[in-house]
């Protein structure tokens, strides 16, 4: 195994096999820093004998961050390539097909048709939890883990708005299970534990050299059971896919959802421009990947962030009463009120908090970047396939970019005419990136947040007390 490289760069001294991965520990941004703090704004560390170089200079990201052909793939996970998931969006690495699937994702995830269906079921799966509690009789208030009840409620909204299936994992986790007991209930919920365990697979699929998972006893074990959830998932799709092709097939209606809009892209049922250029429709096959990535890549980040946005409201009761007024003052004070994007298009103080919290905790604190040319960064030069680390924790809680980074203040992305102190710059603009950047940012950046927005709004119905004790 060989550490040489031509560009020798400061960092943890790797051993073979491992590489770095080692000494990282539980706290990967704590290592970060550390070493940040030692090495200064460009430093390298390896996974397995792949190098990684971090940079942290404002200058090296806007080079990154520009969208071009030749900074456009992404972190490979071979092993998830190997199991026929590299032709979708998330882990392709194929410029032409990458870029057909990435219009075709940006046109669906765009259509006002679908944002306006999603704010429907949003509210729809909102009111069955709060029928759900009220058949459980709860008069005094209900203690319950809400991070683990946004993510459930997170994962119906996204199986329904990718696959049209009714997932019941609101109401098992309300329920505690007493209330699923059909047939569909529980394939559902088997289909959304298979789910779970993918995201939590993820780490190991990206992080454990090849090497390892094919021929380490303990590792190959692991990254067999994985596939075989991957197998079932995706049988489940495919099932899901033939069904409603036969359906479609047989006349029925096209809805907003993601789904149809895939089964019927570049055919003549297309509404879009697209057709006119003479693509070639979806095979059932990348049909199954591009619903595969959709429902995987917006529920658990999304269902992260509003966790992270729950706990900044609740430690800031200033903040949650603002929020309380500008609901009223939009909706009324009937809690059946429809939501429409038109309201939700008033609630200027709610966006700012959803940005401020996006800002301060990011999901995914760093993207990965490979360039398909050789690179002059930060001085140094690199060749082609180097894998860069750019930091989005850090461009977003810059003291030299940002005033008071660590302090939660909506107020900085609020215009003055609503109240706020807001006048973001050029260089805030381009640092606040939750989404990441360049050609593979967030697929889902536009209706992301006005997704929080409208579960943010139904959630204030309810009572965030003690909110000294949420941790
Ligand atoms: C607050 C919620 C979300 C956050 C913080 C978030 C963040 C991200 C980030 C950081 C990336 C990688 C960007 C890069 O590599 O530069 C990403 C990719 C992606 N996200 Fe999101 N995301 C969110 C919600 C969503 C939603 C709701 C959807 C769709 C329904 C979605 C769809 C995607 C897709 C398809 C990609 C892959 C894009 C590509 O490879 O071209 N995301 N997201």
């Amino acid at each position: 195994m060989n550490f040489k490289n031509n560009t020798p760069l400061p960092g943890p001294i790797p051993i073979p096999i491992f590489g770095t991965l080692h000494i990282i520990g539980i706290n990967p941004r704590a290592w970060y820093d550390k070493n940040s703090d030692k090495a200064g704004t460009v430093w390298e560390f390896y996974i397995g004998h792949e190098r990684n170089v971090v940079v942290n200079d404002i200058n090296s990201a806007e080079i990154l961050c520009k969208p071009s052909k030749r900074i456009y793939k992404r972190l490979p996970f071979p092993s998830i390539e190997r199991m026929g998931l590299g032709h979708g969006l998330f882990f392709n690495n194929n410029y032409e097909s990458f870029h057909k699937k990435r219009r075709l994702v940006n046109r669906a995830l765009g259509a006002s048709k679908f944002i306006r269906g999603l704010v429907i079921s949003i509210q729809n799966i909102f009111k069955e939890s709060e029928d759900i509690w009220e058949q459980l009789n709860i008069k005094d208030g209900l203690e319950f883990d809400f991070c683990e009840w946004l993510r459930c409620f997170l994962t119906d909204i996204s199986v329904l708005q990718t696959t049209k299936q009714r997932s019941y994992t609101v109401a098992s986790f309300a329920a505690k299970d007493d209330l699923i007991q059909s047939e569909e209930a529980k394939n559902s919920l088997k289909f959304t534990d298979a789910v779970d365990k993918f995201f939590d697979s993820l780490g190991f699929f990206a992080f454990t050299p090849l090497f390892m998972q094919d021929y380490v006893p303990g590792f190959t074990h692991y990254r067999k059971k994985c596939e075989r959830n991957v197998h079932f998932l995706y049988g489940a799709i495919v099932n899901i896919i033939n069904k409603r092709k036969k359906e479609l097939d047989e006349g029925a209606e096209l809805d907003a959802d993601l789904l149809d809009h895939y089964l019927i892209a570049h055919t003549l049922k297309d509404q879009g421009s697209d057709k006119v250029e003479n693509v070639a429709s979806l095979t059932t096959e990348e049909v199954s990947v591009l619903t595969w990535d959709t429902l995987l890549a917006g529920t658990e980040a999304t269902a992260n962030a509003l966790c992270f946005l729950t706990y900044f409201v609740a430690k800031n009761p200033n903040v949650l009463a603002k929020i309380h007024k500008e609901i009223n003052e939009v909706f009324g004070s009937d809690p059946n009120v429809e939501f429409t994007l038109e309201k939700l298009d008033n609630c200027h103080y709610i966006e700012a908090v959803v940005k401020e919290s996006l800002r301060l905790i990011l999901v995914s604190p760093y993207t990965v970047k490979i360039s398909d040319e050789n690179e002059n960064i930060a001085g140094y030069d690199f060749p082609s396939g180097t894998k860069f680390w750019v930091d989005h924790q850090g461009l977003c809680n810059n003291p030299d970019i940002w005033n008071h980074p660590e302090n939660f203040n909506p107020d900085r992305f609020l215009s003055k005419n609503y109240g706020g102190s807001s006048d973001i710059t050029e260089l805030q603009r381009f640092a606040f990136s939750p989404f990441g950047c360049g050609l593979r940012g967030c697929a889902g950046k536009v209706v992301a947040p006005i997704m929080m927005k409208t579960v943010k709004d139904l959630n204030v119905r309810i009572n965030l007390k003690d909110v000294s004790s949420f941790s």
